[in-house]
C-alpha cells in the first residue's frame, strides 16, 4: 500500500489545529501569512486524534479521543536531550576491523553514500548559482564525530560550522578537522577550509548567537540522521527549524535525512494490534508513548541499531515539518524515501557506491543458502551464477526506515511591522 504524505485534507485540519499553538517563543514575531500561529476563538481539534489520522496510511481508520487537548505536545519539555547527549558521548568509536565485522557494515556505508549523493546534489546547485570567488559556507548541525568532514572537503567549501549536543563528539570532530588540515599542507589537491566548533543543544539554543560572526550567511545547512530529536516538543522543533533556516541565503538549501514516520507506523501496525515493538536482528523500535492515538510531538520510541544507537527518538510528522519550514522561509523541494533516492541517483552515483563499499558483493553459493539474500536468487545475473552487489534483508529493512528531504530558502520582503514576507514559488 502506498503512503501519501501530502494529504491535503489532513494538512488543512492540521493547520486549523495549530492556529491555537504558538510556534514561536516570541508572540510578537509570529505572523508570517501562513496562519500557523494566529490565535483563534475556536477550540482546536484534539492533537492526538489528528495525529492518529496523520500517521496512518491513506484509507486508514484514524480517529481518537475527542476530549484530549492540543497543548500536550507544546507543553512537553526537553526531558530527553540529556539522555541522547549521554548516549552519544559514551559511544565508543569502533576501529576499522571491528567496523568491518559489524552486521551493519555495508548499511552504514550505504547510508554514507546517500549522504554524499544528497550533499553533492545540492552543492552542485549552489555552485551553479554562485559567482567566482564567492565564499561557500556550510552549517553541519548535529555533526557527530565529523563523519561528513571529508564530504565538505571534497565539496570545496570555504567555511564550516560544526555543532552537536555531545561534547566528546565535537572534540573528536575538531581533531579530525585538524588531521585534514595537516594532510592538506602536504597535498596540492586538498582543499583547505576554515571551521568553527561548539557543543550545544540545537533544539534549545539559538545557534547564530554562538557563531564567530552572527551576521554570516550560509549556503547550505545539513542535518543528517538527527533532526527527529527535536520532535520531542513543538518548542524544540520550532527552535531547531529556526536554526536551520535563519542564516541561510535566499537560494540556499537545508538538507536532512530523517526516519520516515509513516513507514514506522506501517511496520508497527503490520506487527500486530497489541504490539508496541518491531524490528529484526539489526534494529528495533519500541514505542514508549501512547500509540493509539499518537501525539504530534513527543511520539517517543526507543531506537536500537546494532552497536551504534540505543536511545529515545521521536516521530517526525512530515506536514508539521513542512509547516515549520515555511514559517522560516523554507520551501520543501524534495521528499524521497531512501529506496526512491537510491534508485534515482544510482545512475550517477554507481562508481561512488562501489568505492564506498555501499553494497555487499554476494557470491552464488551464499545467496543460494542464506535467507538474508534470498531476494536476489531470481535476478537474471544471479541465475547465471554471477556475484551480485546488495544489502542483506535486515540491513535493507533498517536503511529503508529513512527518507531524505531538502528545502530551499526563499527570498523575502518586509511588511509594515518589519516582519518577513516570504516569496514561495509554489
Ligand atoms: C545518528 S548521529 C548523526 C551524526 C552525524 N550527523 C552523521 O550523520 O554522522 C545523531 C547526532 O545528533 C546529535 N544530537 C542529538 N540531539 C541533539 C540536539 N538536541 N542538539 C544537537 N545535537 C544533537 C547526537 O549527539 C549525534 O551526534
Amino acid at each position: 500500500m502506498s503512503v501519501n504524505y501530502e494529504q491535503s485534507a489532513a494538512d488543512e485540519q492540521f493547520a486549523r489545529a495549530h492556529k491555537a499553538v504558538s510556534l514561536s517563543d516570541d508572540e510578537e514575531s509570529e505572523s508570517n501569512g501562513e496562519g500557523l500561529s494566529e490565535r483563534t476563538q475556536e477550540p482546536p481539534p484534539p492533537t492526538s486524534s489528528l495525529a492518529q489520522e496523520f500517521y496512518e496510511e491513506p484509507g486508514g481508520k484514524g480517529g481518537g479521543g475527542e476530549d484530549e487537548t492540543q497543548e500536550e505536545g507544546a507543553a512537553g519539555g526537553a526531558a530527553n536531550t540529556h539522555v541522547v547527549a549521554t548516549h552519544y558521548n559514551e559511544l565508543k568509536e569502533a576501529g576499522r576491523k571491528d567496523r568491518q565485522k559489524s552486521k551493519i557494515f555495508f548499511m552504514r556505508n550505504f547510508n554514507n553514500w546517500i549522504k554524499s549523493q544528497l550533499i553533492n546534489e545540492y552543492m552542485a546547485q549552489i555552485k551553479q548559482q554562485k559567482r567566482v570567488g564567492d565564499a561557500l559556507r556550510v552549517l553541519d548541525m548535529c555533526c557527530g564525530k565529523g563523519g561528513d568532514l571529508l564530504k565538505w572537503e571534497k565539496a570545496s567549501i570555504s567555511h564550516l560550522i560544526c555543532t552537536d549536543i555531545a561534547e566528546v563528539s565535537i572534540e573528536q570532530c575538531q581533531r579530525r578537522y585538524q588531521d585534514i588540515l595537516r594532510r592538506a599542507e602536504n597535498s596540492k589537491f586538498s582543499n583547505k577550509f576554515t571551521a568553527e566548533f561548539f557543543a550545544c543543544d540545537s533544539t534549545l539554543v539559538r545557534l547564530r548567537e554562538r557563531y564567530k560572526d552572527p551576521s554570516l550567511q550560509l549556503n547550505l545547512v545539513s542535518c543528517q540522521f538527527a533532526f527527529h530529536y527535536c520532535f520531542e516538543s513543538l518548542a524544540q522543533a520550532d527552535c531547531m527549524m529556526r536554526n536551520a533556516a535563519e542564516c541561510l541565503k535566499p537560494g540556499g538549501f537545508f538538507i536532512a535525512t530523517i526516519p520516515d514516520a509513516y513507514e514506522i507506523i506501517r511496520r508497527l501496525k503490520a506487527a500486530g494490534p497489541e504490539t508496541r515493538r518491531f524490528g529484526n536482528d539489526v534494529y528495533s523500535i519500541e514505542f514508549d508513548c501512547e500509540t493509539d492515538p499518537l501525539p504530534l510531538f513527543g511520539a517517543k520510541y526507543q531506537f536500537h541499531l546494532e552497536g551504534v544507537v540505543d536511545c529515545p527518538e521521536f516521530l517526525v510528522h512530515f506536514p508539521t515539518l513542512v509547516k515549520l519550514g515555511r514559517k522560516y522561509g523554507l520551501q520543501l523541494i524534495r521528499r524521497s524515501t531512501f529506496s526512491e533516492y537510491y534508485k534515482e541517483t544510482l545512475p550517477k552515483g554507481r562508481q561512488l557506491l562501489q568505492r564506498m563499499s555501499g553494497l555487499e558483493t554476494v557470491q552464488a553459493q551464499r545467496y543460494g543458502s542464506d535467507e538474508q539474500f534470498s531476494h536476489i536468487r531470481n535476478f537474471p545475473a544471479t541465475q547465471r551464477g554471477r556475484p551480485l552487489g546488495t544489502l542483506s534483508k535486515s540491513e535493507w529493512e533498517a536503511a529503508t526506515l529513512y527518507l531524505v528531504c531538502a528545502f530551499k530558502k526563499c527570498k523575502n520582503s518586509w511588511d509594515a511591522n518589519g516582519r518577513p514576507v516570504f516569496e514561495f514559488d509554489d
